[in-house]
């Protein structure tokens, strides 16, 4: 359900005008933006090949330059739903008892928290694909986190919408080690790096050492996941074996990409 109105591209432009309403088409009152719902495989991390459904909001407080969603972060694409509307939409799919909300980043809507709690109250096992960057109190049964590298940092070369204007921004907010430290502490959690080569290793190594020093929980390398880069298969063929070969080297687990080895790049997938 990719989707959009113009309503929304309205209110969009609209808040363009300003640097923070522009990172997200935030809070309209009740409900979510929703850029996608759809039932899939998970692709991604401990939970590969579960059959779930994707909530997908819209609306990010980060620009990396490789986001896979570029309709939730670069050009935010998006229809309010209501929250009875997102879990009767969720409920459709009557063989799923995971979901998973993601986006875009999910959890700078306050309305996630609400969403979660319905789900969890329906029974649902929900994971949260986070940034990191945000904590919110809520049933999250797996937190997904993802902290962003510099690798993701959207400089002039790299950025696919400008001419590096969202480098800084993104840059001062990709790692916030009190909300990392209080998403491992409060929920299951998995740390998914985004890998490209040998040269990102040294600094998922000095995050971990300092989330380690922080955190008032263990952080074992078996919840730590290594995942390559690459939106499409073309550019997977060119990142996952040494970003497998580097999991070995450093006994960490490596995540594929499976929805892309199915699927490539194909929306709601
Ligand atoms: C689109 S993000 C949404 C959730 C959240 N904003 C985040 O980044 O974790 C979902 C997952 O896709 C990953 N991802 C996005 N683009 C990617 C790419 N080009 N290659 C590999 N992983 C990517 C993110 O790191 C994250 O784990
Ligand atoms: N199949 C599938 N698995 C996924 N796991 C995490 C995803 C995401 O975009 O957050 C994702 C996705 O987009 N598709
Ligand atoms: S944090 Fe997630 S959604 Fe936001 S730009 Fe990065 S990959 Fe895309
Ligand atoms: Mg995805």
């Amino acid at each position: 359900m990719p989707v959009s109105s113009d309503v929304e591209a309205e209110r969009d432009a609209d808040a363009g005008q300003d640097a923070d309403a522009e990172e997200s088409p935030i809070d309209a009152g009740d409900g979510l933006p929703i850029n996608e719902l759809f039932y899939s495989l998970q692709g991604e991390g401990r939970l590969a090949g579960t059959p779930s459904v994707f909530v997908r909001t819209s609306g990010c407080n980060l620009r990396c330059w490789f986001c896979d969603s570029y309709h939730t972060s670069w050009e935010p694409t998006h229809a309010w739903e209501s929250l009875e509307d997102i879990v009767a939409a969720v409920e459709e799919y009557e063989e799923a008892d995971h979901v998973v909300l993601t986006g875009g980043e999910p959890l700078v809507h306050d309305a996630a928290v609400d969403l979660i709690e319905r789900l969890d109250a329906a029974g649902y096992h929900v994971t949260v694909e986070t940034n990191g960057t945000i904590h919110r109190d809520a049933p999250i049964d797996l937190a997904s986190v993802s902290p962003k590298l510099s690798n993701s940092t959207p400089t002039a070369e790299r950025d696919p919408a400008g001419e590096g204007e969202w480098a800084e921004r993104h840059d001062d907010r990709r790692i916030d080690m009190d909300a990392l430290t209080a998403l491992v502490e409060d929920y299951d959690t998995q740390l998914k790096f985004v890998v490209a080569d040998d040269e990102d290793l040294p600094e998922i190594l000095d995050l971990l050492d300092r989330l380690r020093a922080a955190a008032a929980v263990p952080v074992p390398d078996e919840d730590v996941l290594l995942m390559p880069e690459g939106a499409t298969r073309e550019r997977l063929a060119e990142t996952r074996e040494r970003v497998a070969d580097l999991a070995l080297e450093h006994g960490f687990r490596y995540t594929p990409r499976l929805h892309v080895d199915l699927w490539n790049d194909a929306p709601e997938t």
